[in-house]
């Protein structure tokens, strides 16, 4: 697609929309937007830019699609900017923030002046942050989340995902209430536990400093998440709080029941609680990443061994079921790593599955 898109915020996110969008419509021209110059100028001088605006209102008035991807409260302020600016026809305007309802409510005004504003979440990204962290293929095969309003023509959601096509993104719609439900309980809670138990953990090593040192391993994947930006995600915190606030009390329940469990010595329900919370764990679909497309692929939890996947291609070999691809995409806990193989047809694929089964207790999964 041609034309001229605008990135507000060209941050870890901003950029990676931005690279994302070059790759599939390379005639567009991309011009940033940012508070901090020096995340311009590395955005210009990476390629991830052409052009660095210079102001907001003069870039935006000539953009055809506006990507606003700053935290969420700034993100707020920009919509509001927007209003006094007198826009193209038939602009998009779309941002890419972690909350939902306070953003749509902001793009109101907006809205009714039929500008076409579509809330957008790519449900992908990492701890890092900066435009020097952003990756073309960061959305890879991620759910990327829009909650477009009555407002909007099913035809300009059309040329949303189409202008993001490069993403290779599964679209999905919700409301924005929907939105900052789920995400409240998949993403933002979660980073409110990781920091807690970083917390925990820095009280302890006042009593013993042996505490960091011991933390190096299981303790670091668990809590990696609490390395992300703080500014971000108390912007996230100040505007989910509504459900973050029942999630608060629902863990605090939790917590007393598994309490309950531990202070009466009662070992039949702690085993369960971990079978159970194993049982759903190991069901959740394994999200693959990277450039390669993820047709026939099969996923072996393998330990991590040197020489596991030679043992695993060895099974293969003898049956002579040939693989595509084969990398280790995640470490999911300490010892378990997901091994990704790739198959050309699914009947080599469910072969694979039926001879990996055989020959070891590694658990397969088909996606
Ligand atoms: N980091 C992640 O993994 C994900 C983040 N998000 C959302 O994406 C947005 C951006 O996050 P990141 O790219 O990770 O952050 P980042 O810190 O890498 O980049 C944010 C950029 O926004 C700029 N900025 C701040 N205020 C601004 C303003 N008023 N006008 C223009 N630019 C401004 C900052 O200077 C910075 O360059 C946030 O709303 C976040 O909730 C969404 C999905 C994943
Ligand atoms: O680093 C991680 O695993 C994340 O959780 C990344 C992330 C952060 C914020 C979002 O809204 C979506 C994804």
């Amino acid at each position: 697609m041609q034309g001229n898109v605008l990135i507000a915020g060209l941050g870890l996110i901003g950029g990676s929309i931005a690279l994302a969008i070059k790759r599939a419509h390379p005639e567009a021209w991309i011009i940033g937007y940012d508070v901090a110059n020096e995340q311009l100028r590395l955005a210009r001088s990476l390629g991830v830019i052409d052009e660095i605006a210079s102001s907001l209102a003069e870039a935006a008035e000539t953009a055809d699609l506006i990507v606003l991807a700053a935290p969420v409260v700034q993100t707020e302020k920009l919509l509001c900017e927007l209003e006094s600016v007198p826009l193209k026809e038939h602009v998009i305007v779309t941002d890419v923030g972690s909350t939902k309802e306070r953003i749509v409510a902001k793009a109101r005004p907006l809205l009714e002046k039929g500008v076409a504003f579509i809330g957008g979440h790519p449900m992908a990204g990492s701890h890092k942050s900066g435009v020097a962290a952003a990756r073309a293929h960061l959305f890879e095969n991620a759910f990327y989340i829009l909650t477009p309003t009555e407002h909007v023509s099913p035809e300009t959601v059309s040329s949303l995902k189409r202008w993001l096509e490069g993403t290779k993104a599964h679209f999905v719609t919700l409301t924005p209430k929907e939105h900052d439900r789920i995400v409240g309980v998949i993403s933002h809670f979660p980073h409110i536990i990781a920091a807690s138990l970083v917390h925990q953990a820095q009280q302890y090593e006042r009593e013993d400093e042996l505490v960091s040192r011991l933390a190096a391993g299981g303790f670091r994947d668990i809590t990696r998440i609490a390395s992300s930006n703080p500014e971000m995600w108390r912007d996230i915190f100040i505007h989910n709080k509504e459900e973050l606030l029942q999630l608060f009390d629902r863990w605090l329940a939790e917590m007393e029941k598994i309490r309950a469990y531990v202070a009466a010595g009662d070992s039949e329900q702690i085993y369960r609680y971990f079978q159970e919370a194993k049982q759903f764990r190991d069901g959740l679909p394994v999200r693959t990443k990277g450039a390669i497309p993820s047709f026939y692929d099969l996923y072996v939890d393998v330990p991590d061994y040197p020489g596991v996947i030679s043992e695993i291609t060895g099974y293969l070999a003898k049956e002579r079921i040939s693989i595509t691809n084969i990398r280790i995409i995640e470490t999911r806990e300490d010892i378990y790593g997901v091994l990704r193989l790739s198959f050309q047809t699914e009947e080599d694929r469910q072969r694979a599955k039926r001879c990996i089964e055989t020959h070891t207790n590694y658990e397969t999964h088909v996606g």
